[in-house]
């Protein structure tokens, strides 16, 4: 960091002496070379922010064999999300349900819920089937003691790891002979239940769909029943609940934030946990201790007062061996979330995280015991104000379904009107990234949080695996968290006096990232321009000043190298990560700063475009394959292609000049950012003259691009 900055300092220096140096040559270069410098001042300003993760890496460990009796564990609520049944397959997001379920902690303090977005039938008749063989697959992952308890990923394990159990120790010291038939039991029980899901798959896919997903219907909160109907005895069985909210075209419905304030309200009535699990849909429990985990910390006297989360990190389960997308994205959930974990602690992530319920009540403490003061606060249900008094436990074992009148208020279009939900009270609306911004004002107004990587996941989810699902979902998390760089929460501004200065910097790294567009726009076009047209933006090779600028490309490139090794990546994973950073910052981060500047003087409104999770059999295999899938939309491919073709026109130009005129001296930086920029992004080529698979960039688009591209080239001329 020293030897760093103390290079950046020279640059500056540099820089700026030749504002006021070559007085002549000036003139006409201005505006490149300025332009050049301020990519410069942004490159460093995201460098400096980049360093707070860097202080105080934490890691955890847990031992929950220290925790009180079940009997003395707190009540958990789980919240799951699900928003359109074409895009999340049913399917999956049961298994999700069911892994939740399946959680290792006493069942009767779990409970699970899941708010369906879509309103579809499909979902609810899914949540039923789910109930029904929930009965069959908890009793087996109890008494087997199952670490995969996400029937998908169970049923799709080698028949060598199902018999997991029978090595477990206990077991192994058991006579051979008795040890046989239990496994001999176990294996007729597995074949038994997996024709059982086997049943349950067919039923959900059999299920009609008649309307797959609408943005206008009613409320419907379900709680899942015993049905007497089936074999099965007395089997214990967490809450089940499915909750539609109302929504209407005329009401906004702050998408997820929305949904999981809806939840939040319904089950203070119902079941009221103190700790809460969000998981998205796509995001199942993958080892069953999680719970018992994060009451490790929640629980433990000497952080629990001001801890308001437990993070853990997401993962997931389809990535590639060299994730040319990085869609896992590696330096979030190792460096920088571990880096914040020693400062206040880390973002909060979306999903895979235990909440203490009071910490998203904001500072409703100190409005006291005025009931017209706490309704302008949390909304007119008698029923949840009193939900929030410490002792209120409600009776579900009577009636249920007669019970679900107020669930039905509290899940309604207009409840929030008037109130401070999604303001104060609750998650927060007003971006699409709802997760960053609660947890950065749960973090301003004291609140903890704590990281939780153990070495098994405890939950994987679904990564977007093809490029255009990459971008889409880049440009709508960019766009969220720039917003959040220039409204009233600017953590640059509302943090420092909230927080510790170090972690108000890692929340404005968040926010500040997608400003990469402006450098890597500028330096992937203005030097080979100037290149072209032999104007040198940067020091001689002979002059002092290069060795600076060498330095600081080094040294930015081996860190970065050192920490993909650090975190388990290769040399390989390392420059397709700085590819897909190149990729991304001309693409969707672009766009997202722009949206967010329009969504901020009012042209346009906030939208959240659900990822696709339903695997395409061919962009799986390519993307396996470590093939870029170049079947994305216009707006990523021409801008990619556009500053491809610049870069070799300009390097081919330049050679042929440095040839001609001999100034490869002064030349020399341009000439390799060029070439630098080409070898980097090489897939492309490949993309355009190689590959004839679905993959490949189509010539349809490719060769007008390059055509306009090299034809508007002469008219840069200075
Ligand atoms: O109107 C909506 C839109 C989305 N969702 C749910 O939100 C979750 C996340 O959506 P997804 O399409 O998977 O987006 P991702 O980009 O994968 O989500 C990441 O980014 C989001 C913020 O942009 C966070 O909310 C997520 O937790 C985080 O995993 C899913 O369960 C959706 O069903 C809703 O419930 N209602
Ligand atoms: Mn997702």
């Amino acid at each position: 960091m020293l030897l760093h900055s103390t290079a950046l300092l020279f640059l500056l220096h540099y820089r700026v002496c030749f504002l006021f140096q070559h007085s002549e040559s000036r003139e006409s270069h201005l505006l490149p070379w300025l332009l050049v410098f301020a990519s410069e001042i942004i490159l460093s300003f995201i460098w400096i922010l980049n360093q707070a993760y860097r202080w105080r890496p934490v890691s955890r460990s847990v031992f929950p064999q220290r925790l009180p009796q079940d009997d003395k564990l707190p009540t958990i609520d789980v919240f799951i999300c699900t928003a359109d049944p074409t895009k999340e397959p049913t399917l999956d997001v049961m298994n999700t349900v069911l892994s939740a379920m399946a959680l290792d902690y006493p069942t009767e303090k779990l409970h699970v819920y899941l708010s369906d977005d879509g309103g579809s039938p499909v979902t609810l008749h899914g949540m039923r089937e789910a109930w029904k063989f929930a009965r069959w697959w908890l009793p087996f992952c109890r008494r087997y003691k199952i670490r995969d308890r996400c029937p998908k990923a169970y049923f799709s394990l080698e028949d060598d790891d199902h018999s997991d159990f029978a090595r477990s120790s206990s077991l192994y010291l058991i006579l051979n002979l008795s040890k046989i038939i239990i496994v001999y039991h176990f294996m007729i029980r597995v074949n038994n239940l997996q024709e059982k899901y086997e049943a349950f798959k067919e039923e959900i896919k059999t299920f009609r769909k008649d309307k797959a997903f609408s943005r206008d219907h009613p409320s419907v909160v379900e709680l899942m029943q015993e049905s007497i109907s089936d074999d099965v005895d007395d089997v214990k069985m967490p809450l089940l609940v499915y909750v539609s909210r109302e929504k209407k075209l005329s009401h906004p419905h702050h998408f997820k934030a929305g949904a999981l304030n809806v939840l939040l309200r319904v089950s203070s009535v119902m079941s009221n946990s103190p700790y809460i699990l969000v998981l998205d849909c796509d995001m199942f429990c993958n080892d069953p201790t999680s719970a018992r985990y994060a009451m490790c910390f929640h629980l433990d006297l000497k952080i629990s007062s001001s801890l308001a989360f437990v993070q853990f990190p997401q993962k997931f389960y389809n990535i590639s061996k060299n994730d040319i997308y990085d869609s896992q994205m590696r330096s979030l959930f190792t460096v920088q979330w571990q880096g914040m974990d020693g400062l206040k602690g880390p973002v909060m992530s979306g999903t895979g995280f235990y909440i203490k319920r009071v910490s998203l009540f904001g500072n409703f403490a100190s409005k006291g015991t005025d009931l017209l003061k706490l309704k302008e606060y949390f909304g007119t249900s008698n029923e949840f104000i009193r939900s929030l008094t410490q002792n209120y436990t409600r009776d579900l074992a009577f009636g249920k379904n007669e019970l679900l009148e107020e669930p039905h208020l509290l899940a309604s279009c207009e409840y929030e009107i008037g109130s401070k939900w999604g303001q104060e009270v609750g998650f927060l609306y007003g971006t699409v990234v709802e997760d960053y911004l609660t947890g950065f004002v749960l973090h301003c107004n004291g609140w903890t949080s704590v990281f939780c990587e153990p070495s098994r996941p405890q939950f994987l989810g679904s990564a977007t695996t093809n490029l255009n699902d990459i971008l889409i979902q880049g440009t709508r998390w960019y766009c969220g968290l720039f917003e959040n760089g220039i409204n009233r929460f600017c953590p640059l501004i509302y943090g420092p006096s909230r927080m510790p200065l170090l972690q108000s910097l890692c929340f404005a790294e968040l926010t500040y990232f997608p400003l990469y567009c402006l450098p890597l726009w500028c330096l992937a076009t203005i030097p080979q321009l100037c290149l072209l047209n032999g104007i040198p933006l940067y020091p001689k090779v002979s002059d002092p000043f290069f060795i600076v600028f060498v330095f600081i490309f080094l040294s930015a490139l081996l860190k970065d190298l050192h920490e993909v090794f650090l975190t388990g990546g290769t040399l390989h994973k390392w420059i397709n990560e700085q590819r897909i950073w190149m990729m991304k910052s001309v693409t969707c981060h672009l766009y997202g700063c722009l949206d967010a500047l329009l969504k901020k003087v009012g042209i346009r409104e906030a939208s959240f475009l659900p990822t696709n999770k339903s695997e395409d059999n061919e962009q799986t295999l390519l993307y396996q394959m470590d093939k870029y899938d170049f079947q994305a939309s216009n707006i990523f491919i021409v801008p990619m292609l556009a500053l491809f073709t610049i870069n070799i026109s300009c390097f081919v130009g330049g050679v042929y000049r440095v040839f001609l005129v001999g100034d490869c001296d002064k030349m020399f930086i341009q000439l390799f950012l060029a070439v630098f920029i080409i070898i980097v992004n090489y897939p492309i080529i490949e993309g355009l003259v190689i590959r004839k698979d679905k993959g490949r960039i189509s010539k349809s688009v490719a060769i007008p691009v390059i055509l306009a591209t090299v034809a508007l080239l002469p008219f840069f001329n200075y």
